[in-house]
């Protein structure tokens, strides 16, 4: 999407043709710097350190750490060791594993002297589709946004809640949750989003508001227990969300606080829906609440938040008392039960292994049964 009027991916090559450029997103919004990652090692930390996040984009960086890994050395033992440390740096966005899983397909045959080429071509295909995905998702929930506009008063906007950051930044380009919210803004339908700030990271009152300003989309952010308030006051119309991991029967993990969020919308007859690319799909479980590793990250993203002090320096904080313990897991599961239903690149479906294998007939064969 643009920035200042130009167009920006969240990830690209340099202009020396190998180092793999990203938006240094633990800055934003008060700074807009590059990194340029050189090495498997690089790509990792950036994962890692939530340089980049959000599910499809952990995935593309993830495969052009293979790449990166592939130049530096394209012995299977230098495959391997890069598949583990990629593999290893967040448990819980399924995209990480499809990419890799997807890059060692592709690498593992072929000869060490034609791996890094077609490494890095497989990495720019993931960033490819993932922009095709994303733009074809925000096609399908369009007329979700376009159908609650009809039943509203001449110019009242849809007011839409989301919670954490499932726009552009998190993607390749268009984003999940944002990409009909985009899509019905430039087709001027009246569209207001209420921001989720999201603790502890504030992805959504630092990446989603960013975003939305920038594209121009109304929205106000919110303290993330001011939701169910709002939706008890009838000024929630939809609510849609981007998750990390959904299974094959629709249980749906997102970002923490999100669970929450499906409680109230049920309570109040609110529609919820889930924005999701396929690779988000894990067809090999069905219980999450069981199966979903959940990341418990470290304690410092509680006890500390970083802003903008008073001479413009951004700095970080401590906002819980000292000696105290703290929690802080990362994600959390919404059962299917809740969901209204899942918006993807083929249609929207219910949150259930009918509505999606009847989307995705090729990818459910294998589904756990
Ligand atoms: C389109 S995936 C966005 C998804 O990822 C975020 O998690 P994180 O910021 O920790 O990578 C959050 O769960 C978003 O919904």
């Amino acid at each position: 999407m643009k920035i200042n009027g130009q167009h920006y991916r969240t990830i690209w090559l340099a202009q020396d043709g190998w180092r793999v450029v990203v938006i240094d997103q633990t800055r934003l919004p008060f700074r807009f710097e590059t990194v340029a990652l050189g090495s498997s090692e690089q790509a990792a930390d950036a994962i890692r350190n939530m340089v980049v996040r959000g599910a499809p984009l952990i995935g593309a960086t993830a495969a052009y750490g293979v790449a990166l890994a592939m130049r530096a050395d394209a012995s299977d033992t230098a495959l391997d060791a890069a598949l583990a440390l990629l593999g290893a740096t967040r448990p819980t966005a399924v995209n990480l594993r499809w990419a890799l899983a997807r890059m060692r397909r592709v690498v593992t045959p072929l000869a060490p002297a034609a791996r890094v080429e077609a490494a890095y071509g497989e990495a720019a295909a993931i960033c490819d589709e993932d922009v095709a995905l994303c733009r074809a998702i925000g096609g399908h929930g369009l007329p979700l946004v376009r159908e609650i506009a009809a039943r509203k008063p001449a110019g009242q906007p849809v007011n839409i809640l989301t919670h954490c950051n499932a726009g552009w930044i998190a993607t390749v380009d268009w984003g999940t949750a944002l990409a009909p919210i985009y899509l019905a803004h430039d087709a001027g339908i009246p569209v207001h989003v209420w921001v989720d700030e999201t603790r502890p990271r504030n992805q959504g009152a630092a990446l989603t508001a960013y975003e939305l300003g920038a594209h121009g989309v109304p929205h106000t952010v919110i303290t993330d227990n001011a939701g169910g308030h709002l939706m008890q006051r009838g000024q929630v119309d939809l609510v849609i969300v981007g998750t990390d991991r959904t299974t094959a029967a629709g249980d749906v993990a997102n970002k923490i606080g999100t669970y929450l969020k499906a409680l109230a919308a049920h309570d109040n007859g609110v529609p919820f829906y889930v924005a999701l690319p396929s690779p988000t799909i894990d067809w090999s479980i069905r219980d999450g609440l069981r199966d979903i590793p959940i990341e418990e990250r470290a304690g410092r993203e509680v006890t500390h938040l970083a802003g903008l002090a008073e001479d413009g320096e951004v700095r970080a904080v401590r906002v819980v008392a000292p000696g105290s313990a703290v929690a802080n897991p990362a994600f959390d599961v919404t059962p299917a039960r809740l969901v209204t239903g899942l918006i993807t690149e083929r249609g929207v479906c219910a949150a259930s292994s009918e509505g999606l294998a009847g989307l995705f007939p090729d990818l459910a064969c294998g589904a756990a049964a």
